[in-house]
């Protein structure tokens, strides 16, 4: 647990934020998480007894005097830190404006790391008065469960930087997957490839939401989350995997924007569990009964996950 920093703060206290500060506090570190929205504290001090049961679920790594403060006042977040976690929306501009804003108030030993989805640490790096000192982070959703985390130098990113952030992942067990720089990591061009195809299926009407749900989390998810695609092709033999490659590929969809049919929900207001309707419709509790059944699904197959080798 040497790895880890004494002292760490996240900006940015939405989705991703409350998750990634608890799982580092439950490893030892002091956690300051900083949003400007006091609404958005309000929500993560109230969700971050939940993380903690759900951290002790999953047994994940834990180490005594971790604790995570919550506030809006940038300063006192920043006091004596670090490590600076980046998890504001995803738009360059604000991210570089936030840089800046901490930039001003920090030495230039402190590392900041960007949980960006997928925007070039190259290009963000660029407004930086120290470039070397940023570095992608990526941690997938929920950041408390999913035990993965890409690392992605970009060009300007100092060499020594690298090593030390895969330790101060491995420090709180979870697994660094570092990576050269490419528009949406590897994650998100995998994820995204998946979801371009199932958006254009459903487009098309060749499958309804609740049959595409079924299909992928039983055909693919099931496997892949065991077996991994290298070795999937192994079990299924690369003889096959050409056969239908060949006919396959060339259909498959290739459009280069979103669905007009997700931007005709997003004019509706739909947005996901957020706003009660999606590519779902939710009645009154039916997103937190839904939420909880996620999490539930998560903990146990993470459970399972890691009780069985890698293959
Ligand atoms: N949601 C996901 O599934 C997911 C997964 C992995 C990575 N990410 C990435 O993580 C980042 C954050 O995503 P999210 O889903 O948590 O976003 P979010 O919109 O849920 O939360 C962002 C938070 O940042 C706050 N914020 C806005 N401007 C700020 C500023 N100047 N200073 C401090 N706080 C500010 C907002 O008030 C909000 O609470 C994005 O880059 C996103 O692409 C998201
Ligand atoms: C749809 C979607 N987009 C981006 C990300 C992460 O960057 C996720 C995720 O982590 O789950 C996602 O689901």
């Amino acid at each position: 647990m040497s790895s880890l920093p004494s002292i760490a703060t996240v900006i940015g206290s939405g989705t991703m934020g409350p998750g990634i500060a608890a799982t580092l506090a439950r490893a030892g570190a002091t956690v300051r998480l900083y949003d400007i929205s006091e609404d958005a504290i309000a929500r993560a001090e109230a969700a971050y007894g939940v993380v903690q049961g759900v951290l002790a679920a999953v047994d994940s790594p834990s180490a005594p005097g971790g604790s995570v403060s919550f506030g809006t006042d940038l300063d006192a977040a920043l006091e004596g830190t670090e490590l600076i976690i980046e998890a504001v929306p995803e738009k360059l501009e604000l991210k570089q404006k936030v840089f800046a804003d901490l930039e001003a108030r920090i030495g230039d030993e402190v590392i900041i790391a960007t949980n960006t989805s997928g925007i070039p640490i190259t290009t963000m790096a660029e407004s930086l008065r120290v470039p070397g000192r940023l570095i992608g982070m990526h941690w997938s959703n929920p950041p408390h469960l999913i035990p993965m985390i890409e690392i992605i130098p970009g060009q300007a990113t100092d060499e020594a930087l690298v090593g030390q952030l895969v330790d101060i992942v491995k420090a709180f067990n979870y697994v660094p997957v570092l990576e050269k720089e490419i528009p949406g990591f590897v994650e998100n061009r995998v994820l995204y490839a998946i979801l371009r195809e199932c958006m254009a299926l459903l487009e098309e009407g060749i499958v309804t939401p609740e049959g595409l749900d079924a299909c992928v989390k039983w055909g693919i998810g099931y496997k892949l989350s065991v077996i991994g695609p290298t070795r999937l092709l192994d079990m299924a033999g690369l003889d096959i995997y050409q056969a239908v490659s060949s006919y396959l590929n060339k259909d498959l969809d290739v459009s280069t924007d979103t669905p007009q049919f997700i931007k005709d929900k997003i004019a509706e207001g739909k947005l996901g569990f957020k706003s009660n309707g999606g590519m779902y419709e939710y009645g009154e509790g039916d997103v937190d009964a839904k939420r909880k059944e996620i999490v539930t699904g998560l903990i146990a197959a993470r459970k399972t996950l890691s009780s069985i080798p890698n293959v």
